[in-house]
C-alpha cells in the first residue's frame, strides 16, 4: 500500500486542524481581524517570503534530477520576481512602507518557522523539504476553501481582507498547490512505514510552527 498526502494530515489530524481554523483565520474570514494584528503577520510574512525563496534555493541544490532542479528554480524565480514585489505593493496598501519592511525586527516564531525548514532540508533529503514546506504550500489553499465554506466568512469589499482570501483561492494558486499534492503523492507512494514516520513528524512540527505563526500575528508579538 503507497502512501499519500492525506496520511500526512490523517496522522496529526488536531494539529492540522487548529492550523487551518486557527482564530487568526476566523477573524480574517468575518473581517473582525484587529487591523494592527494584521499589519504585524504582514510584516513578519516579508521576512517569511525570503527565507521561503532562500528554501527553493537549498531544493535546487538537493535536486537530484533535472525536472526537479527546474522546478526549485521556478519557485525562486516566482517568489524573487513576482510574489515579493506583490507583497510589497500589498503592504504599502497597509500603510507600511519599503523602508520599513528593510528595518524589521525579525519575530521569534518567523525565525523557529524558516529556519526549522531550512535545517530539515539541509539534514535531510528532497522530500524532507517538500514536507516541511507543504502546510505553507497546501495549508493556504485549503485554508481559503475552508473560508469559503463557513458561514461567518464575508466575501467583498466589506471585508478589509477580502484580496487575502481571493489571492489563495485563485486559480493560480490552486493549481499550485495542486501540482504540490501530485508530486508529494508520487514520492510518498514508493515510501517504506519507518520514512513514513519520519515525515509525519517533520509535516507535524511544521503545521505547529504555522500555528505559531498565526498566534504570533494576533499577540503581535515579537
Ligand atoms: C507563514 C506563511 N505560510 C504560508 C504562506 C503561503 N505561501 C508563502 S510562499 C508560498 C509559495 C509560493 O507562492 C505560499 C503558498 C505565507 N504567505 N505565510
Amino acid at each position: 500500500m503507497g502512501y499519500r498526502f492525506t496520511d500526512l494530515t490523517d496522522a496529526c489530524h488536531d494539529d492540522w486542524r487548529a492550523y487551518l481554523e486557527h482564530d487568526f483565520v476566523r477573524q480574517l474570514g468575518a473581517g473582525t481581524l484587529d487591523e494592527g494584528a494584521f499589519r504585524h503577520y504582514l510584516q513578519q510574512d516579508y521576512l517569511f517570503l525570503i527565507h521561503f525563496a532562500r528554501a527553493y534555493a537549498l531544493a535546487a541544490y538537493k535536486s537530484r534530477t533535472l525536472t526537479d532542479l527546474r522546478q526549485a528554480h521556478e519557485g525562486l524565480k516566482a517568489i524573487l520576481d513576482v510574489e515579493l514585489d506583490l507583497h510589497v505593493g500589498y503592504c504599502r496598501e497597509w500603510g507600511i512602507s519599503e523602508e520599513m519592511l528593510a528595518e524589521l525586527p525579525e519575530a521569534r516564531a518567523t525565525m523557529a518557522y524558516t529556519r526549522y525548514v531550512l535545517d530539515t532540508g539541509n539534514r535531510g533529503d528532497l522530500l524532507d523539504l517538500h514536507v516541511a514546506l507543504a502546510p505553507c504550500l497546501v495549508g493556504y489553499g485549503e485554508i481559503a476553501n475552508w473560508l469559503n465554506a463557513q458561514a461567518f466568512t464575508v466575501r467583498g469589499e466589506t471585508n478589509p481582507f477580502e484580496a487575502w482570501i481571493a489571492m489563495y483561492e485563485s486559480e493560480e494558486f490552486q493549481s499550485a498547490m495542486l501540482a504540490e499534492l501530485e508530486w508529494l503523492d508520487a514520492r510518498l507512494a514508493g515510501i517504506a512505514p519507518a520514512r513514513f514516520a519520519e515525515l509525519a513528524r517533520v509535516f507535524r512540527d511544521a503545521t505547529r510552527l504555522e500555528t505559531d505563526f498565526w498566534q504570533m500575528g494576533l499577540d503581535r508579538a515579537i
